[in-house]
């Protein structure tokens, strides 16, 4: 699935801009950033719910049609079953607007209930289910109908751990089998962590894409220095700026990897090194870095 140059404008609110990038076939693609950065407006647009001022989505090079969009499954922010109807039965309706006979839905949407742990809810209203429960059964409505691209609006607030991994899997599932799966989030290590991809959006427009990897390629080197005595000599080393001193130790950006074996070296000769390490910085430190 390709976005490309998706616009939304509402008024003088310009909620994306010149949107691009790639959900591969069988790659999870996790949708960052703050909030109002424009990931809903996005998303909307992708399922063809908001049209864009300008801007297209493509299916196999092809612009989207309702008849491709009818095959996505999407869990939207606004969220899609109704709060006093029992859930099975809402399950099954949706399954049939996704093409599946009332049975098959029957049979599909009660094994997914049954494996997130709500098999003995089958016939509660939604609005009886704890938050946790009813966004289960949320995502279960989004994958029903064997959808060939899954677009999901935060699918994993408001769950445990537990539930978390039970979900993930889930949508691993369709990854494996080569479905694009696009869902935003704002919990950055489970980005990290389930992503092959991470597109960061910043007052509606991409300010940074890629792999986890990428994005930490694009952040400064830093280590970690931690010495018997004090590091306040580091701040007149060559190639080498402070990022934070505490005594024995000392964080630092080095201008590049030799002023880096430089200052190990310096520090060796001056006494015993507990620590010189490499820092990774988290996507929550890149996150904050791009959107500054
Ligand atoms: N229907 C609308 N009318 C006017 N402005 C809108 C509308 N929908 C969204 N916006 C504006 O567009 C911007 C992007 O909102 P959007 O909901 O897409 O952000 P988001 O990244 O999903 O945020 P959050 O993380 O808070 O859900 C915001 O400034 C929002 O106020």
């Amino acid at each position: 699935m390709q976005i490309s140059h998706l616009t939304r404008r509402f008024g003088d609110v310009v909620a994306a801009a010149d949107v691009s990038f790639e959900v591969p076939a069988g790659q999870m693609v996790g949708f960052v950033g703050g909030n109002g950065a424009g990931k809903t407006t996005t998303m909307r647009m992708i399922m063809g719910v908001l049209a864009p001022t300008s801007g297209e989505v493509l299916w196999d090079g092809a612009p989207t049609t309702r008849e491709v969009r009818a095959r996505f499954g999407y869990m939207p922010e606004e969220r899609g079953l109704y709060p006093k109807q029992p859930v099975l039965g809402q399950l099954v309706y949706l399954g049939q607007l996704h093409g599946m006979t009332a049975s098959a839905a029957r049979q599909r949407a009660t094994e997914l209930l049954g494996r997130f742990g709500l098999g003995d809810r089958l016939d509660a209203k939604v609005e009886t289910l704890s938050l946790g429960n009813q966004q289960r059964a949320q995502i279960i409505a989004s994958v029903l109908g064997d959808p060939v691209a899954l677009v999901l609006d935060e699918p994993f607030s408001g769950l445990d751990p537990a539930a978390v991994d039970q979900m993930s899997e889930l949508l691993r599932e369709h990854t494996a089998r080569g479905v694009p799966v696009l869902f935003s989030s704002h919990q950055l290590e489970l980005v990290d962590r389930l992503c092959d991809s991470i597109v960061v959006l910043h007052h509606g427009r991409v300010v940074a894409s890629g792999s986890s990897e990428q994005l930490r390629a694009t952040a400064p080197l830093r280590y970690r220095l931690t010495t018997t005595g004090d590091t306040g000599w580091v701040r007149g080393a060559p190639g080498i700026t402070v990022v934070d001193l505490d005594g024995p130790s000392v964080l630092v950006e080095p201008a590049d990897e030799d002023a880096a074996q430089r200052l190990l070296a310096d520090a060796a000769a001056r006494g015993p090194v507990r620590e010189f390490s490499l820092i990774r910085p988290s996507l929550s430190e890149i996150y904050r870095e791009v959107a500054a």
